[in-house]
């Protein structure tokens, strides 16, 4: 960890009337790591993601972004330094793959050229070939291809951080893989800072360099993959690694059963 994090939430607590959606997180995370936010439904994640770029303003607690908390920073500024990714809402329908890349240079002022160039770049980076796809409507893309744009359209403005929340939820096992695979490239090739959400422990063991593991609004743990496997906080979390597992163990046993 560096002297000072990329990222830090320090005690974040977020109160909706009767329902406390985060309490008391902490966490930092260092410039270029990718740190997994992994919890079942309801437990906090996509609040907790939210506070880094102010869609959720937190009840009490600071959140800074390279030192400076983001209450003080503009939203142009925020939106340029902070890529984010969605968990449903999609592209904007009524744009083309090129618009809707284009949509937060548009915003920031960037001259027509600049931001061409940069649609065609980023349709390079996520692997969609720019002339094929720089004119077709999200209604004329699948489901993996209309991420791969997402993730192009969060990279834009050249932020140094990226959010994505549960961007792969939504895709087959395939597609997943690959996309999984794909921005794992982006993340070493840009060395981004970024924070993913997801409730899948395969992809956050894949994905991240560390894990925070939520459940009822807190962290539960943090840490390495091993680390977590070697010494979980809770049975509770050693079920959650070790489900998987064996799931898969059990699907390749049906694999060998003869006839
Ligand atoms: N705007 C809101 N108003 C009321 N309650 C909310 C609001 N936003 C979140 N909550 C509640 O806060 C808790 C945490 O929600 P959050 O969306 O952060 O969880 P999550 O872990 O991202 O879940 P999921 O994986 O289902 O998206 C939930 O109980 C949720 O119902």
């Amino acid at each position: 960890m560096t002297a000072r994090p990329m990222i830090a939430l320090e005690r974040v607590r977020k109160v909706h009337g009767e329902v406390v959606a985060i309490d008391d997180v902490s966490l930092a995370v260092a410039e270029g790591e990718l740190l997994v936010l992994l919890g079942g439904s309801g437990s906090g994640k996509t609040t907790a993601l939210k506070t880094i770029n102010r869609l959720v303003e937190p009840t009490s607690g600071r959140v800074s972004l390279a030192g400076e908390d983001v209450r003080s920073l503009p939203a142009p500024l925020l939106r340029r330094r902070v890529g984010y990714v969605f968990q449903r809402l999609g592209l904007f329908p009524h744009m083309t793959v090129a618009e809707n890349i284009g949509v937060t240079p548009a915003l920031l002022g960037w001259p027509r050229a600049r931001i061409d160039a940069r649609v065609d770049e980023l349709l390079e980076l996520v692997e969609l070939e720019p002339a094929a796809f720089r004119g077709r409507s999200p209604a004329a893309l699948s489901g993996g291809q209309a991420q791969r744009v997402a993730v192009a359209r969060a990279l834009a403005a050249e932020p140094r951080v990226m959010l994505l929340d549960e961007p792969f939820g939504a895709l087959d096992s395939r597609t997943r893989a690959h996309l999984q695979a794909a921005l794992a490239k982006i993340h070493r090739r840009l060395g981004l800072t970024i924070v993913f959400v997801t409730h899948d422990v395969v992809e956050a063991l894949l994905l991240g360099d560390r894990i925070a593991v939520m459940r009822a609004g807190r962290i539960i743990q943090i840490g390495r993959g091993h680390e977590l496997a070697r010494a979980p906080a809770d049975d509770e979390v050693r079920a959650l690694l070790t489900e998987p597992l064996e799931q898969a163990a059990a699907a390749r046993a049906r694999l060998a059963e003869g006839p």
